[in-house]
């Protein structure tokens, strides 16, 4: 799915009213009859409605939710923030229409004038939606705390209000709502992990805008939707055998960490890959052996820490390096010759990446078939800091293009930067994966899939989505507070299937 900019949703409308052809008056109804009969259908309809407008379209949706409720005997009041100023065309022309159906309609013009909110009431924050041009100050700031701060649900029309769709709010005071009705597409305020406590549940609805219009315009950023997953996923043959899904070759683990070894490994497996080597310290090799006995396991020359490369490279169509490797000297000089040697697809992951943002010179060493993962710390690490979300996506789009690589950052819909100048967020995963050993189930799913023939766009995007697919099914088991890394990895074999039964 497209996500579009302030300024595309709104040549979004504009087109729709010009070549529908259909009134923004009606258009409005559309969106206030999708939001009301959302409110109806999760039965918010059985508690006091307060509905919360500005004078800007974003507060004509909320005087038409406003009318469309009262029309179905559901209990509202209305506060319009008063600004001295005319409404919009289409909040003056629903505020006459509402008019004819309530006359509990107070204009907020101090703070002794906030209605005091109990924990039973509805709110719906109409105040602004993607007008917004400047932060919020002064009493519209008040409003907006007061009502954030009441034991109120609060259900946001378009984005809470204080949000801005194409930048940071981080230092500015936003609407703290649990849910926002947005419409049709994904902004990409409501996807970064900085504004996700603002904007709670988001659900987005369909409000009949212009098909053509989305078909036409480039997006930068995408969703990862059930279709694109679709595009790429390849369904065995019947009559493969396992030469046919490549030989991965993984280099984890140090004294003390042999289990992000293991973790990758049995995660590597579980993608499909045909054979799996792991090269890993001596000290390894036993609790490797023992926990993953379909892995073959090559040792290096030291006892502890990763100190060479494993013999006759070629033998394996793609590399991931990464997990538990930890940060010594002797690692270092292993990744660069490993950088300097092999040529094919390859992950980078944790201290990996690490000794990259240590000696920056082996950077330059990267091929253009890499997959680097950092978490939000590595990133900053390697690429500098960055003062906000937005900021680092940007950042990361640009070094995409710039090292010729596909960036994967790792968190709260996961964003991944393709150097031809692609980016998607990702659909699936939630706040359990953030636990130990997460990254390393990543690293073993990506080179699994890079093994098997997925060029490093096609296995980012897959294995991003089959990870948090996992993820989401280990918690709807297990809950978000016990799943552990292990679960990700043996709960895969749930999210393969959810593939295959929707790419029939
Ligand atoms: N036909 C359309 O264009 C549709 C618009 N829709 C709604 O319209 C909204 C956009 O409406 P508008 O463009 O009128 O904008 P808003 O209603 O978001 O804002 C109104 C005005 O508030 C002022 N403002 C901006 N920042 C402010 C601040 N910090 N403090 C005080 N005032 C500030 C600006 O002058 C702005 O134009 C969408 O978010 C959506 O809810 C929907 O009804 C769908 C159809
Ligand atoms: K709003």
């Amino acid at each position: 799915m497209k996500i579009f900019t302030a300024g595309q949703i709104r040549n979004w409308d504009a087109y729709t009213i010009a070549n529908e052809p259909i009134t923004s008056l009606q258009l409005m109804e559309r969106a206030a009859t999708a939001c009301t009969n959302w409110l109806l259908e999760q039965r918010f309809t059985q508690q006091h409605i307060h509905i919360f407008c500005g004078k800007g379209n974003n507060g004509g949706d909320g005087l038409a939710i406003a009318r469309l409720l009262l029309i179905q005997a559901v209990p509202v009041t209305v506060y319009i923030f008063e600004t001295g100023k005319k409404g919009s065309n289409d909040f003056q022309r629903n505020l006459e229409l509402l008019h004819n159906h309530t006359t509990d309609i107070h204009f907020l013009q101090s703070t002794d004038a906030f209605p005091t909110l109990q924990q039973n009431d509805v709110v719906i924050d109409a105040l602004l939606g993607t007008g917004l041009d400047r932060p919020l100050e002064g009493l519209l700031a008040d409003l907006v705390q007061h009502i954030s701060n009441s034991p109120a649900t609060v259900i946001a029309i378009d984005l809470p209000t204080g949000m801005f769709t194409d930048k940071s709010c981080k230092e500015a005071v936003c609407m703290r709502a649990d849910h926002t009705l947005s419409f049709e597409v994904y902004k990409q305020c409501l996807l970064v992990a900085e504004n996700a406590e603002y904007c709670g549940n988001v659900h987005l609805l369909a409000i009949g805008l212009h098909p053509a219009y989305y078909e036409t315009t480039l997006a930068a950023q995408q969703l990862m939707d059930a279709a694109i997953i679709r595009s790429i996923y390849k369904k065995r043959k019947a009559a493969a055998h396992k030469g046919n899904f490549g030989h991965a070759l993984l280099l984890a683990g140090s004294y003390g960490k042999t289990g992000a070894a293991i973790l990758s490994a049995k995660a590597c497996l579980r993608s499909g890959v045909g054979l799996l080597t792991m090269h890993t310290p001596t000290c390894g090799i036993i609790p490797l052996q023992t926990a993953v006995p379909e892995a073959m396991v090559e040792t290096d020359a030291n006892e502890k820490y990763l100190s060479n490369t494993p013999a006759d490279l070629l033998r394996y169509a793609a590399i991931g390096i990464g997990p538990g490797i930890d940060l010594h000297e002797e690692t270092a000089n292993a990744l660069m010759l490993l950088l300097q040697q092999a040529h094919q697809p390859m992950v980078l992951d944790a201290d990996a990446l690490n000794l990259l943002s240590i000696k920056k010179e082996l950077s330059a060493l990267l091929h253009t078939d890499c997959i680097l993962t950092p978490h939000p710390k590595e990133f900053e690490r390697l690429f500098g800091k960055t003062a906000n979300d937005f900021e680092r996506i940007e950042k990361a789009q640009e070094k995409a293009t710039e090292l010729n690589c596909v960036i994967v950052v790792k968190g709260h819909h996961t964003f991944i930067a393709c150097p031809d100048g692609t980016a998607w967020f990702n659909s699936t995963g939630n706040a359990g994966m953030a636990t130990a050993g997460s990254g390393d189930v990543l690293t073993g799913i990506l080179t699994g899939l890079l093994a098997q023939g997925y060029n490093t766009t096609e296995a980012a995007i897959l294995g991003v989505y089959l990870h948090g697919l996992a993820g989401d099914f280990a918690a709807a088991e297990l809950s978000q507070e016990a799943m552990t890394a292990g679960d990700l990895t043996r709960y895969l074999g749930k999210a393969f299937l959810q593939l295959s039964l929707t790419n029939r």
